[in-house]
């Protein structure tokens, strides 16, 4: 089945569960939207919404810009982190207007705290870095001019330098609470991370006169929550 772009079509939206899905309520709410099911508490991966043209789609983080890109859902919502990676794989296929200004945290560099960043960066040493951010870590590894052996993983990264899988982890941090835990420390901040709305290009072209209005009320909102964050 091909994704409908007939102009009749509920929207579909696509986002994950947890925190991007807890931040997006409040923003639904602004346009008006209630969502009545949590994916907490529901195994549905398709949500119905207070409007009968908008339904949600609960998928992985990483899979969102997927689905938006080949039209399955006609908008979605994912991090900076997610957008990196898949744009390198797939350039320009997302419009992407919007920064809602949620899930906000850093995706920073890390390693054991013995561990003396600063001084192999000045030696020229070859570092080895673990992370699931692939496309961001080679970037910033790469206008620093310092060579890198990437090992990608997809979860829990902490553990690669304490078990000397890597010398460093690019990951996301937020409190700090997680490398805490790990005693690890972060001795390099790579860029600013929040989620951003995406949307299918045809779904716009075709369909933009119901859409708008929800971007316009999302984006009032979240520019209304980062005057107060
Ligand atoms: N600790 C955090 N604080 C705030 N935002 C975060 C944090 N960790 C991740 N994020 C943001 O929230 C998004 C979704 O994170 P989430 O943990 O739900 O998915 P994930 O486990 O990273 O992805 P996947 O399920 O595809 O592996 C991330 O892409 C990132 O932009
Ligand atoms: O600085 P903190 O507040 O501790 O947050 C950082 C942690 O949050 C993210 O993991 P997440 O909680 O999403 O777990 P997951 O990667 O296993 O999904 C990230 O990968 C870090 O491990």
């Amino acid at each position: 089945m091909s994704p409908d772009f007939t102009p009749d079509a509920p929207l579909t939206l696509a986002l994950s569960k947890g925190r991007i899905f807890e931040d997006t309520l409040p923003l639904l709410e602004a346009a008006g939207v209630h969502v009545t099911e949590s994916p907490d508490s529901s195994r549905k991966l398709i949500l119905p919404t207070s409007d009968p043209g908008l339904r949600l789609l609960i998928v992985r983080a990483s899979d969102v810009p997927t689905y938006v890109q080949y039209g399955a859902a006609d908008f979605g919502i994912a991090g900076r982190d997610v957008l990196i990676e898949h744009t390198a794989q797939h350039p320009g296929g997302l419009y992407q207007p919007i920064d809602l200004n949620i899930a906000r945290c850093k995706l920073s560099v890390a390693c054991r705290a013995d561990f003396d960043y600063a001084g192999a960066v000045y030696q020229g040493a070859r570092l080895r870095v673990a992370t699931k951010y692939v496309q961001a870590a080679r970037e910033h590894f790469a206008a620093k001019g310092v060579f890198v052996d990437i090992i990608k993983l997809y979860g829990s990264m902490e553990l690669a330098p304490l078990v000397g899988l890597s010398d460093v982890i690019v990951d996301l941090v937020s409190t700090g609470g997680t490398l805490r835990a790990n005693n690890l420390v972060a001795v390099e901040d790579i860029m600013p991370i929040s989620s951003r709305l995406i949307v299918n290009r045809a779904a716009l072209k075709t369909r933009g006169a119901r859409l708008q209005p929800l971007l316009d009320a999302f984006e009032r909102a979240s520019t209304a929550d980062a005057g107060t964050a």
